[in-house]
């Protein structure tokens, strides 16, 4: 009788059988000897004849083999079994009679004959009856289990009538020939369990043996030089399977000991190194409830398959007899194989769905089943009149509650009313203030375009003032010579020394009191906001410092189709620009009676090109000079003048003459 399932192999031994008696069976010595249990085997047979001549035994017993097991083969030599691997062996001719055979040199009473060592910490036999199955529970040490070998024994007998009984075997090791007429099949099982099957009609063994403390489980081994964690818990898998469970692939949903990834696991649960469509992540409240109605139909799936499926090479006699041993390997299975075999393995990661600070958003989405998510409490500003609906706590409409400031966005959001500028700029908007100012770089000195600025020593002329006789009088007055031919005294070499007083553009003592604003007619303008006396420096016009032809490049690109220009003669042949870099001077607008003029000092082979009062300005006075006076390059000839003054002359910048130039 052959017992094959899948991932296993049976060991079938036709023999007469022999139970042992069953003290010897519960013993618990690590080495059961046949011998020992077969004292006296003709006695024993003896009683079996008694029972039934032509009974059949089946002992399917779960129990190992070790190394050194040792049995006769059909010319009654002793074989010994060195390696672990080379379970199978052959039985050809065993023939136990109530006397030894004379075919056989075996002596059973030689205990080096046949070993099967039954290292149990526990044994159970059931007989039942003639015609039921006996369950035999061997348990092990894991140990144990390592050392030895899963084989599954099916003996069956006829009649002791003396005759050679074949047995016939199948070896997995094809070094060993022993080939034979007995069947011998070994079947590993999960656990590296041997069960012994002895086909009878009406006796079926059944042991199980339970698992080390720590083994892998996926490849099932107990050994390894690093337990790790794996999707069941810590030390759970073997070095290697650890390593690839981590970072070849997790399998989302279980694996067997024997498989990975199981082949009853859906193509679209594989491990993500097999998966070929990108996974739909799903909410987060379903995902418990579909993991364990997905975990526990497989796994009813997969033991359903497991019990029902029989083995195909099986004859129906040798099938209906099997059921049990299938059975039983089955249930062994799955007794040995724990309920983690399916559950949830890989853990999910629980993303957050809103801020580390909205707890109470958080509370009120999670705690929504079925329904829509509950709103956010809005803000009730009139006691009584609480709007908040979905607000357990507390419950009485007359608490006065206010909402989080993160809520306050929704209630902005939910609140319909008129669309209002801020304050600032509203005020601004009511004062006919608010207009866009045009962009400009401010900057503290000229920008030379074009050339280097003159860092040569220049030694500027020696005024001939005589230096003050006290702090009260200030050197270098209206009488300075330097002063008069608009230049400004050098600290080295003016006989005033830090008393001078020609020294308004270094000592940058300009007004800051200006402000620019808007203008009905011109656009930007630029007031005061104190008053300045009467030939003030007020500020310094600033700008890059360009050519005439630089002047035409940039009408013509970057200032083309503007109004307004920032173009002031320099001399020397340059202008300065103030478009795109310079000071607050760039807003005076050009007056045709203006309250302020230009005014150009050297210092040092440059020239400061200034702003002072022409005469006493009011505070919030708008300042003004004329363009016609300042040479404001070519492009406000043609401009209207709005100055607004009884001498207007019609038009901004340089008058013409009359042949053009
Ligand atoms: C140096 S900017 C003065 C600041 C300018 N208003 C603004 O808004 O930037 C010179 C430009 O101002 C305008 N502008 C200045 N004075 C004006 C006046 N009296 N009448 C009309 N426009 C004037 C012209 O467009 C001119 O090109």
């Amino acid at each position: 009788m052959t017992t094959t399932t899948d991932n296993s192999v049976s060991l079938e031994v036709q023999w007469p059988v022999i139970p042992p008696p069953l003290n010897d069976l519960t013993n618990n010595t690590g080495l059961h000897d046949i011998e020992d249990n077969n004292n006296d085997p003709s006695t024993y047979l003896q009683q079996q004849e008694k029972n039934d001549d032509s009974t059949t035994t089946v002992l399917h017993a779960t129990t190992t083999i070790t190394k050194e097991t040792t049995i006769m083969d059909d010319n009654q030599h002793l074989k010994r079994q060195q390696s672990q691997d080379s379970l199978s062996y052959n039985m050809q001719n065993i023939q136990l009679n109530n006397q030894p055979s004379d075919d056989m040199d075996t002596t059973m009473n030689d205990h080096d004959d046949i070993k099967i060592p039954i290292s149990p910490t526990a044994l159970k036999l059931e007989t039942l009856s003639s015609t039921s199955p006996t369950t035999l529970t061997v348990a092990q040490t894991p140990q144990q289990q390592e050392d030895e070998m899963s084989c599954d024994l099916t003996t069956s007998t006829t009649k002791n009538s003396g005759t050679t009984v074949p047995c016939k075997r199948t070896c997995d090791d094809s070094t060993n020939d022993y080939s034979g007429d007995t069947d011998v099949k070994r079947v590993r099982g999960d656990n590296n369990s041997i069960s012994l099957s002895t086909s009878t009609t009406t006796t079926t063994t059944t042991a199980s043996i339970p698992q080390p403390k720590e083994w892998c489980r996926r490849c099932g081994i107990t050994e390894t030089p690093r337990w790790r964690g794996g999707p069941l818990g810590r030390h759970t898998l073997c070095n290697a399977c650890g390593l690839k469970w981590k970072h070849v692939g997790r399998p989302v949903e279980g694996y067997n000991n024997l498989t990975y990834p199981p082949p009853e696991l859906p193509e679209h649960l594989r491990p993500r190194a097999t998966q070929t469509k990108p996974r739909v992540p799903k909410p987060i409240k379903n995902i418990l409830t579909t993991k364990v109605t997905k975990t526990l139909s497989s796994r009813t799936s997969i033991k359903k398959e497991k019990q029902s499926s029989p083995s195909p090479s099986l004859s129906d006699t040798e099938s209906n007899n099997t059921k049990h041993t299938t059975t039983a390997i089955a249930t062994t299975t799955i007794i040995s194989t724990p309920d983690y075999d399916d559950v949830l393995l890989r853990k999910r990661k629980q993303f957050l769905i809103a801020g580390l600070y909205s707890s109470t958003y958080k509370e009120l989405q999670l705690s929504t089943k079925g329904t829509s998510a509950k709103r956010p409490p809005r803000i009730s500003w009139k006691k009584g009149l609480n709007n908040n609906n979905n607000n357990n706590e507390g419950g009485s409409s007359s608490t006065f509650r206010l909402s989080m400031p993160l809520f306050q966005g929704e209630f902005l959001l939910n609140t319909e009313c008129d669309f209002n500028l801020p304050a600032d700029i509203l005020q601004e908007h009511y004062g006919g203030r608010l207009r866009q100012i045009s962009n400009y770089t401010k900057i503290k000195t000229n920008i030379y375009v074009g050339r280097r600025p003159c860092k040569t020593d220049h030694q500027a002329a020696i005024c001939q003032c005589e230096a003050p006789s006290n702090n009260k009088i200030a050197g270098c007055g209206e009488d300075c010579l330097n002063r008069m031919l608009f230049y400004e005294c050098d600290p080295k070499t003016c006989p005033c020394e830090d008393k001078c007083t020609n020294r308004r553009f270094q000592q940058k003592k300009y007004i800051t009191e200006l402000a620019p604003f808007p203008t009905k007619h011109r656009g930007w303008g630029l007031r005061t906001l104190v008053p300045i006396p009467k030939g003030e420096l007020i500020t310094e016009y600033r700008g890059e410092v360009i050519t005439h032809q630089m002047v035409k490049e940039r009408m013509n690109t970057i200032y083309k189709g503007q109004q307004n220009f920032y173009f002031l003669d320099y001399g020397n042949g340059e202008v300065i620009d103030a478009g795109l870099k310079g000071s607050e001077a760039r807003f005076i607008n050009h007056s045709c009676d203006p309250n302020c003029h230009i005014e150009k000092w050297g210092l040092k082979g440059e020239l400061f090109v200034g702003v002072f009062s022409s005469r006493y300005i009011n505070a919030g006075e708008e300042l003004f000079y004329d363009y016609n006076f300042s040479t404001f390059g070519e492009s406000g000839d043609d401009q209207l003048c709005r100055c607004g003054s009884d001498n207007c002359r019609g038009t901004i910048g340089k008058k013409r003459r009359d042949n053009g130039v």
